[in-house]
């Protein structure tokens, strides 16, 4: 939750960490955006997350999944499945993450909330994945993938030691909410780009890193400064 917020922060978004029920009916119909992040899921927060969905949807509000270590436990499993089926605009996963959804099963070799796969073993299940649910389905990687069933698109920025950060999935999620609370007409298109600034601000926080913690604070920095010369100069998106 910490890296989350403050990422959100650094690129010009406000954040507000929400779990109880009572307060869901006043804040949600507020946000831009809302983001369900099921990472540290309790049994407790999962009629929360349920209601917020709901008042997201009446209020035509988009709203993003993290399928954090989907296939880990099937009442994870469970619970995503059944979000998924609420009509989420975007859903951001691992490469593990997209494929217990699409398989709808649980994954006896899970290594939890860390992926086992490659974003590019992933493509079919996630264009399925976009076909039967409607929304538009990303997998992070080295190449983080972008579809609507239709279209795939490859964002190649990052680098790999964000994979050794704990938190960058969930905090690319919630980059990607921010974007597309700015034009939800246009997810497609703010998916990828959140994205892709989030691997270019890694990008440049990796030439003043000396490893992952000194990373997680330069990657800040690097999102808080990131100007539309260095993000035009550094992108590197393609149609798969
Ligand atoms: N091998 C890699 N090279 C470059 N960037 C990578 C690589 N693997 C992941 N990334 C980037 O790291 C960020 C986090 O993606 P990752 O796939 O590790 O998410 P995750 O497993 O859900 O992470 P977490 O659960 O810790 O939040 C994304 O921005 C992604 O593009
Ligand atoms: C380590 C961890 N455990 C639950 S959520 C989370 C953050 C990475 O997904
Ligand atoms: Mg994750």
């Amino acid at each position: 939750m910490d890296l989350v917020a403050n990422v959100l922060l650094a690129a010009g978004a406000s954040p507000a960490m929400i779990h109880s029920i009572e307060e869901i009916p006043d804040f949600t119909p507020k946000a831009h955006a809302l983001y369900i992040n099921v990472g540290t899921l309790t049994p407790d927060w999962l009629p929360a997350m349920k209601l917020a969905v709901q008042v997201a949807n009446e209020n035509k509000k988009p709203w993003v999944l993290d399928p954090v270590a989907a296939g880990a436990s099937g009442f994870r499993l469970k619970a995503c499945l059944e979000l998924l089926r609420t009509n989420p605009t975007v859903v951001r996963g691992n490469a593990s993450e997209i494929m217990a959804l699409f398989k709808g099963s649980e994954d006896s070799n899970s290594k939890g909330v860390d992926s086992i796969h490659e974003s590019t073993d992933a493509v079919e299940a996630a264009k399925s994945l976009a076909q039967i649910s409607g929304s538009i389905v990303a997998v992070s990687g080295a190449v983080d993938i972008v579809t609507d069933g239709q279209r795939v698109v490859g964002a190649k920025n990052g680098v790999s030691m964000l994979q050794k950060i704990t938190a960058t999935g969930c905090s690319v999620t919630a980059l990607i909410a921010a974007f597309v609370a700015i034009d939800p007409s246009r997810a497609f298109e703010a998916t990828v780009s959140a994205l892709s600034m989030f691997g270019v601000a890694s990008e440049i926080g990796m030439d003043m890193a000396k490893g992952p913690a000194s990373l997680r604070m330069h990657l800040i920095d690097s999102l808080y400064g990131l100007d539309q010369a260095t993000v035009l100069h550094r992108v590197n998106i393609s149609v798969i």
